[in-house]
């Protein structure tokens, strides 16, 4: 379960965040594929509730998170479409090499958004538990008796039978102890197995006990066999927000699947800050040596879809977004050139952020649309950027180049590890690749070994390599592996990055 199933040599995954399933077939072919990612993380293809919140205290219509309230797990419908076009995205991305990774809300149903007809027109009744499209009904819910808090829900993060027994933030919370609950969970995951899919995200696994979800793993089906070996079982990545000091850890989750590792980006978002004396120097051993699981168990990213809105673990003024886009690629350049843990690349859309008193009033904002909140497709300019509102992180080049980077480097330990005593730091991957990131306010200028063998390389960061021209800076490598690495502070990256598949 801790192996992400990724084709040939492809080590990170995209998250396209609400994107249409037309969208993700369509750049699995023109750009996932050919630029080497192994896969996508989609939306929730399960019917949700519709929210409309006139009477809370914003005009909250359609939030991002009406999609993590499910009301029956029909595939048809949702705002990125319906079933036809998820298996025809399941297919045409498998076909060119790149993953679909599903993420799956099994922990509850819709909170009480009051009684109606799901995306896919199933009725509800979040009152009476009632809700007809799986079915469920009130049996299969934790209540009170099982709960233990007077308000039903989650009151004390500290109590991890309240965690897993209570309603997260209302949400109706299922039984997963139920045979029947667990039944129909599992007809879920398997009916997504069988078109095609090769694993998923456990949405709030955290609010789930362990040993509930190792059933519900347990009786999977393996893999497709249209494209994957017989026996393959599917990937699982486990979401635990867990930033240390609550009662519930990761490691209670990671033999059963890889974990979130949230400390991951809130850790490197601090040093590239430079928040409380965090330097570079010090991320020379970034990762178990930092508390964080093992590295086999991490699922490592800089930020989520929940935490790039100032919300879950981190908060606005340490978690790295889009919004700070140099130290972004910077963070993101040393991820994937990190070995550490198997990488996921947020890929956002844009929304009106507007931050009062350190929290950003439209963090519910869902994504693109038209005047009936239909979501807009993605346009792909000629320079690689997107339109419509649609940020695509995945696209950018210091991104992409890295996303090549880490798949040349394989799995090639991190050697040659320099740094000035401060915010400068370089190291290479094996023979396979070489990488050297300055964050201080003064230049870097130093012989450095490289590891790579003799001759000129493209910086993947500062430009393209083009047959055997490179259109950003060319690194001279000696018959000794040394280079003189120049860095200017000034420079739009300062970060440097060459491998064997940039060499002219
Ligand atoms: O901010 C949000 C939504 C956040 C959210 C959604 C999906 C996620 O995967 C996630 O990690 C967070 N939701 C808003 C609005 C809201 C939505 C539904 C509701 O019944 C009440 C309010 C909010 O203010 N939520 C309360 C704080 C965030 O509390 C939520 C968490 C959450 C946050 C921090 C934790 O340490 C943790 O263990 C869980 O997970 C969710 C998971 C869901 O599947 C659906 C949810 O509504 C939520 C969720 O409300
Ligand atoms: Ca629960």
């Amino acid at each position: 379960y801790h192996d992400p199933k990724t084709a040939d040599g492809r080590s990170s995954i995209a998250h396209l965040f609400e994107w249409r399933w037309a969208d993700i077939a369509e750049e699995c072919e023109v750009f996932l594929g050919p630029y080497g990612y192994g896969g996508v993380q989609v939306s929730p293809p399960n019917e949700n509730g519709i929210v409309w919140a006139p009477d809370w205290k914003l005009e909250v219509k359609r939030p991002w998170f009406e999609r993590y309230q499910p009301v029956s797990y029909k595939l048809n419908y949702t705002r990125s479409g319906g079933e036809n076009e998820f298996r025809d995205m399941v297919k045409r991305c498998n076909d060119v090499g790149v993953r679909i990774y599903v993420d799956a809300v099994i922990n509850h149903m819709t909170g009480n958004i009051g009684a109606g007809h799901g995306t896919g027109g199933s009725y509800f009744d979040p009152i009476a538990l009632k809700y007809d499209g799986v079915p469920y009904s009130d049996w299969d819910f934790n209540t009170n008796d099982k709960c233990g808090t007077p308000s039903g829900n989650i009151e004390n993060y500290d109590d991890s039978y309240q965690v897993r027994n209570c309603r997260l933030s209302g949400l109706n919370d299922l039984d997963l102890g139920k045979d029947y609950v667990r039944g129909k969970i599992i007809e879920y995951l398997n009916h997504l197995i069988d078109i095609g899919v090769a694993g998923f995200r456990v949405d709030a696994a955290k609010h789930m006990w362990p040993v509930d979800l190792k059933a519900v793993f347990e009786n999977l089906h393996d893999l497709s066999t249209k494209w994957f070996k017989p026996g393959t079982r599917p990937f699982i990545f486990m979401e635990v927000i867990d930033l240390g000091g609550q009662a519930i850890s990761v490691r209670e989750y990671n033999h059963l699947g890889r974990v979130t590792e949230f400390r991951y980006g809130y850790k490197l978002g601090n040093v590239i800050r430079k928040n409380g004396g965090e330097q570079m120097q010090y991320l020379r051993n970034f990762g178990q040596g930092w508390g964080f699981v093992h590295e086999y168990d991490a699922l490592v990213f800089i930020d989520n879809h929940d935490n790039q809105r100032g919300h879950g673990a981190g908060g606005l003024d340490v978690i790295l977004t889009h919004f700070e886009s140099r130290m972004y690629k910077m963070a993101t350049a040393f991820m994937l050139a990190w070995p550490y843990g198997f990488p996921r690349i947020m890929s956002s859309y844009n929304w009106p952020r507007h931050i009062e008193w350190g929290k950003d009033k439209n963090d519910w904002v869902g994504p693109p649309h038209d005047d009936d909140y239909k979501t807009l497709p993605v346009i792909r300019n000629s320079d690689l950027t997107c339109g419509n509102g649609w940020v695509c992180e995945h696209r950018w080049r210091q991104i992409y180049h890295m996303v090549k980077f880490r798949n040349v480097v394989g799995a090639h330990q991190v050697e040659n590890w320099w740094d000035n005593g401060g915010n400068q730091i370089a190291f290479s991957r094996g023979n396979r690749g070489f990488v050297a990131i300055n964050n201080e306010n003064f230049p870097l200028n130093k012989r450095l070994q490289t590891g790579l063998e003799a001759g000129s390389y493209c910086d993947v960061i500062s430009g393209n390599k083009k047959d055997d021209t490179c259109t950003g800076h060319v690194i001279e490598v000696d018959e000794l592996g040394y280079s003189q690495i120049f860095i200017d502070n000034k420079w739009e990256d300062p970060v440097l990055a060459i491998h064997l598949e940039a060499k002219l």
